[in-house]
């Protein structure tokens, strides 16, 4: 029995890039009560520690992070690890801190599943109203709202890191003023949501002293949402690991593309046979956890010179760009400059990695559960390049930043390629060396698709609402109907932005 003395009207489990904003829009209509589950920290803005908040600390630690790695050691000889941040602000809190939102024909291929509302003339509007930045065109920006976004200048990048930039364009691609404007295609320093160093997640955007003392918002950090509490098909609450069970109006699920998927399953949701394996009673059939979607990720490392091996800030600059299969208006190609790379192992004691990425993967992967026990790690499967084509554009991406390599002013300021090396060359070589060490570049997303009624492999529909049972939404990265050729966590915020207006 849930316990009806504390009854909210919602129940939001999970306060990353989606939950913590859900939490503060839903929380501004003062009849509401509210509370947000996290399994992390709740740290306050001025208590959150540097590992979280120094954006040239990226991917946590181990008391901030879910520890996962997937399963695919038979595909690629190696599992990849599946970073996920564990602390209130979720993965904006551990992440890169890159602003880039995804592109109108991202958002045409999640209408092409049937979903209305998310055109891109549909959600322009609340990217600029959820964002501030003194920078770009109106046309394109908001001024005032909660997330602080941030064009880095060449002048702030290290030298190896403007070198890239000047190194690109002289391969031919142009320089783009703003990724969040009119035009993408080319090279530039990163956007980013970081200010004075300052990585500034959702949990202390959207979660202010000011937001935090409403009396109808609570928030529990360090609690861990079990599963979803059922009567008959209506969601009526939620029950805690440890067992507590807390009575709710209505439940949100906002854990991210593991979380919430493994939730729904032990709840209920999911494919008949695999809850039968593990004896868990079928509450609605739904193909829960089966379109899960990565970036394949390979880093072309270079050690950098002595005089050029500054390495902060660690990010940097991108180059998006098209491959040869790309479809018309995509462009399905990053080389993201960083320097997340540890000095000590660059044999001059500085490093540069230009990491390249496939951003319109068709490799589709998977989330299951290994166990009922909600301690135990899922499944999780991202079958990089499982479809051809994905590694295919791969080796179009490695040739392109090799090249970038080898021209001046980058060949300049670098001592040597560590990665793959100078003794890999030819197509065989090359291909061999990035399935051996492929990544994953942390924007896991799909693996709980919104869909229209024709799409069967939808869970949810274009407002988050779980089929076939009421009282129940998902809202976070794991909603998206496919995976977007941007980094995830802008768009994440925007489509809670988006569905907290229509709740
Ligand atoms: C290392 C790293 C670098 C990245 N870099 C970038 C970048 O530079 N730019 C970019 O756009 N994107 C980046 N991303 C991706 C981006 O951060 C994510 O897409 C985004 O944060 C996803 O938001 P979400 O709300 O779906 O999930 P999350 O932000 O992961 O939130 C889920 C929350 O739910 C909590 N939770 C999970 N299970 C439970 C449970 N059972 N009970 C209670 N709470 C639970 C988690 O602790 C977490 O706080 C990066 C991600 C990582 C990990």
């Amino acid at each position: 029995m849930v316990n009806e003395t504390q009854k909210f009207d919602v129940v939001i489990a999970g306060g990353g890039s989606a939950g913590a904003v859900l939490a503060s829009r839903l929380s501004e209509d003062r009849d509401r009560r509210v509370l947000l589950l996290e399994a992390g920290q709740a740290y306050t803005p001025a208590n959150t520690p540097d590992v979280i908040a120094d954006a040239n600390r990226v991917g946590g630690d181990r008391d901030h992070d879910w520890g996962y790695h997937t399963q695919d050691h038979l595909g690629l000889g190696h599992g990849v690890n599946a970073i996920r941040g564990k602390v209130l602000g979720g993965s904006s809190g551990v992440n890169a801190a890159v602003a880039i939102r995804a592109r109108p024909s991202d958002f045409a291929r999640w209408a092409a599943h049937g979903v209305e509302g998310w055109s891109f003339e549909d959600v322009l509007p609340i990217f600029k109203a959820m964002e501030n930045t003194p920078a770009g065109e109106d046309a394109w920006h908001g001024r005032t709202g909660p997330f602080p976004i941030r064009q880095r200048t060449m002048e702030e990048n290290t030298p190896s890191m403007r070198a890239f930039v000047l190194a690109a364009e002289r391969c031919g691609l142009a320089r783009v003023t703003d990724f969040n404007g009119a035009e993408q295609h080319g090279v530039s320093p990163y956007t980013l949501n970081v200010v004075d160093g300052k990585r500034i997640n959702t949990g202390m955007a959207y979660l202010t002293e000011d937001v935090r003392r409403r009396p109808n918002l609570t928030i529990r950090g360090c609690v861990e949402v079990d599963s979803v509490v059922f009567e008959g098909r209506r969601a009526t609450g939620v029950r805690l690991v440890g067992g507590e069970t807390i009575a709710a109006g209505q439940v949100i699920l906002s854990a991210g593309a593991y979380g919430s998927p493994a939730i729904l399953m032990r709840s209920g949701i999911g494919p008949p046979s695999h809850l039968r394996e593990l004896d868990i009673p079928v509450i609605v059939e739904a193909p829960v956890g089966q379109r899960l979607k990565e970036h394949p990720f390979y880093y072309n490392v270079y050690a950098l010179k002595p005089e050029a091996r500054s390495m902060t800030p660690v990010a940097g600059a991108i180059l998006w760009t098209r491959s040869s299969e790309a479809g018309a208006d995509e462009l399905d190609l990053h080389i993201s400059g960083t320097h997340i790379f540890d000095p000590a192992q660059s044999p001059t004691g500085g490093a540069i990695v230009l990491a390249c990425s496939v951003t319109l993967p068709k490799s589709k992967g998977s989330i299951r559960l290994a166990s009922r026990d909600p301690r135990v790690m899922p499944l999780i499967r991202f079958n990089f390049f499982e479809d051809r084509s994905d590694l295919r554009r791969m080796m179009e991406a490695v040739r392109l930043s090799r090249k970038i390599g080898k021209t001046a002013p980058f060949s300049d300021v670098v001592e040597l390629e560590m990665t793959p090396g100078n003794d890999v060359q030819g197509d065989a070589a090359l291909e061999k060396a990035i399935i051996a060490q492929v990544d994953g570049y942390s924007h896991p997303t799909s693996s709980v698709p919104m869909g229209g009624p024709n799409d069967p492999g939808a869970v949810v529909d274009a407002g988050g609402a779980v089929r076939g049972v009421d009282g129940l939404r998902v809202v976070d990265a794991s909603i998206m109907p496919d995976i977007i050729s941007a980094p995830t966590n802008v768009t994440t915020i925007m489509l809670a932005e988006a569905i907290s207006r229509k709740l």
